[in-house]
């Protein structure tokens, strides 16, 4: 049936209210009229964002209740509210959730006639929309409320939208990603967490890897361009850190994360593959941070038992042990052209630079069809450029493909980076006096800029390496069986050993010496190892440690010598970014799919 035909317009009652309903290429929309048939306020919905359209009266808050009356029908669809209005989302963005409007038509004729058309019209344009969906629960995350957010918030959500879901609660660490990797996927239109950062990595590490496993890519190899992932991630936050998520949707928040799910929303995602020597160690979204937050990291998984309150503990204890490390930071610059991690611009749905970066990517996309269609182009580009050298003592060093921003440092790690346009933000933080560290640290969490400070220099790069200098070359022994512990992290149901790492760090003697001697590693540049060196410091050191760890999204690395490439919108979440609140999504010409999306109802 063409959307274009009748009806497309009538006179319908809302309460006992007259309006006039229009149904118009990408917008539904109801304006009430007075008695003299003048118009009053209108309120448009555009299709993209409907839920669901039903006959009759329908509710599913408190609970489901149904009447099939004849003249009616019940239109569920996508409302906003500021996030500082209250539900919890704390955020950047605002909060989403279920508009419910009740349509009295003059004949039931009509009633079934404006069904159809809204129907049709949610086929027709929204094409992309999952209906089967594979949903993994980790009941230990956050405060172990994941099982209870998805059974009383999502899945109804789900169930009217007409989406059906098969759920897995997990009952070990891996286990979603190590599903996904191996088990049969067909049929599903996307796969879903309910818990934190870690539940996420999970998704991104399964997804990339059954990927590229069908289309018979190595992921080891650095240069080799990786195939972009179909199957779409989402994420239902109900984990104590759920930075990817308010990273991409603005808000933490179950109801606002479902309905981006239920409507397809579509956000690439750049994807940093770490690697070491020429073995993949892991895929990072956030951050691969050096120095401080891998310090942080590394001391707050002694205390896991604090809860959440561990980053803060940890963070203060670190602070106060006052390290800085010794290293060869060498990147390949992006253009300078295109953006800048200083250019004070916000990445915020519908991207001017992140869309122009699609055509870049992927010159030869065409949106007709699937992303596996996409040519291989990425990088003849990316490989070009010189790469440069930073040499010195860092207080850390971090690479983020994407703001990083989180309640708690609204505008985050790199307040102009973006979602995906192929780069990552690369911040190298020298050594420095513990007051110019502390007003670093301090800026995160206002609107001051932490770059504009003299021993801070920000650099928006496709590739990054990270060596230790010759002399100073004394490396926790944890590196060195990293054949076997990479495989442990990519392909095996365990997790790395943090406790061995832990150890190390400890300067127990955990004796891994034995595997040692054959390894190439030992050979590598002919450099011969110092002994393993005892690692704390500060207020409770013998002796102050010479290398510290990577904290790669909340995972400690096994090695200190890494290289990190940048893979512009390899994965594609259920998220559109932040939207500005109250504003109007800016349509920039030219970028696809802006399909009538690109302005807000109110
Ligand atoms: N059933 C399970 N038992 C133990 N660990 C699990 C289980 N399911 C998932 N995990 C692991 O728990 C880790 C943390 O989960 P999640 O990210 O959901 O919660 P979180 O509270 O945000 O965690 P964190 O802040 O520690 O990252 C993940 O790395 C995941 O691999």
């Amino acid at each position: 049936m063409e959307i274009d035909s009748v009806p497309v317009e009538s006179s319908v009652w809302v309460g006992r209210k007259r309006y006039r309903a229009l149904l118009s290429r990408w917008y539904f929309s109801w304006t009430e009229l007075d008695k003299k048939n003048r118009e009053k306020k209108t309120v448009s919905v555009p299709i993209g964002e409907v839920v669901t359209v039903a006959e009759g009266r329908l509710e599913i808050q408190p609970q489901k209740r149904v009447e099939d009356t004849d003249r009616d029908f019940t239109l569920f669809y996508v409302k906003r509210s500021s996030s500082s209005s209250g539900g919890g989302g704390g955020g950047k963005g605002p909060l989403w959730s279920l508009g419910r409007t009740q349509f009295c038509c003059p004949s039931r004729n009509l009633r079934d006639q404006w069904v159809a058309q809204l129907k049709t019209a949610l086929k027709t344009h929204c094409p992309s929309r999952p209906h089967r969906l594979l949903v993994f629960i980790n009941p230990y995350g956050g405060k172990k409320r994941a099982k209870e957010i998805y059974h009383s918030i999502a899945a109804p959500l789900f169930e009217l939208a007409g989406i059906s879901s098969h759920v897995v609660v997990t009952e070990r660490a891996n286990q979603a990603r190590d599903h996904i990797l191996k088990k049969d996927l067909t049929g599903f239109d996307g796969v879903i967490c309910v818990g934190g950062d870690g539940m996420f990595s999970e998704l991104l590490h399964g997804v990339i890897g059954r990927t590229q496993q069908e289309a018979g890519i190595s992921e080891h190899d650095p240069t080799v361009m990786l195939q972009p992932c179909d199957l779409h991630i989402g994420i239902i936050p109900a984990g104590s850190t759920d930075c990817v998520c308010f990273a991409t949707v603005g808000v933490n928040d179950p109801v606002t994360s479902t309905l981006h799910i239920i409507i397809g929303d579509s956000q690439p995602l750049d994807v940093c593959s770490v690697h070491h020597q020429s073995t993949l160690v892991r895929y990072s979204v956030s951050l691969v941070g050096y120095g401080f937050y891998g310090d942080v990291l590394a001391e707050s998984e002694r205390h896991r038992w604090m809860g959440p309150l561990r980053y803060d503990y940890s963070g203060c204890l670190v602070y106060l042990c006052n390290r800085s490390y010794q290293g060869i930071v060498q990147y390949l610059p992006a253009d300078p052209q295109i953006s800048s991690p200083r250019d004070n611009t916000r990445c915020l749905s519908g991207c001017r630079v992140c869309s122009e970066s699609t055509e870049r990517l992927f010159p030869h996309f065409d949106s007709s069809s699937s992303i596996y269609s996409r040519q291989i182009s990425q990088y003849s580009n990316e490989s070009n450029g010189e790469w440069m050298s930073v040499e010195g003592r860092f207080k850390c060093v971090s690479l983020t493909c994407m703001s990083s921003s989180c309640p708690r440092s609204p505008d985050g790690l790199s307040p102009s980076a973006h979602l995906a346009d192929g780069t990552a933000d690369l911040i190298l933080v020298r050594d420095t006096h513990p007051l110019g560290f502390l007003t670093y640290l301090h800026r995160h969490t206002t609107t001051q800029d932490q770059f504009d400070l003299p021993f801070v220099e920000v650099h928006r790069v496709k590739a990054v390496r990270f060596t230790l200098p010759l002399e100073d070359e004394e490396v926790c022994e944890y590196e060195e069986s990293e054949a076997q512990r990479t495989e442990e992290v990519l392909g095996d149901p365990e997790k790395p050993p943090v406790d061995e790492i832990e150890s190390c760090r400890d300067g127990s003697q955990h004796d891994l010496a034995g595997k040692r001697q054959d390894e190439p590693w030992n050979k590598k540049k002919g450099r011969k190892r110092k002994k393993k060196q005892d690692f704390l410091c500060g207020l409770c050191c013998r002796k102050p440690p010479t290398v510290s760890v990577w904290n790669c999204d909340g995972e400690i690395l096994p090695y200190t010598e890494i290289s990190c490439r940048v893979r512009g919108q390899l994965v594609r979440l259920f998220a559109r970014g932040i939207e500005e609140k109250g504003g109007t999504w800016k349509c920039h010409k030219g970028s696809r799919n802006c399909k009538g999306r690109c302005v807000l109802h109110p």
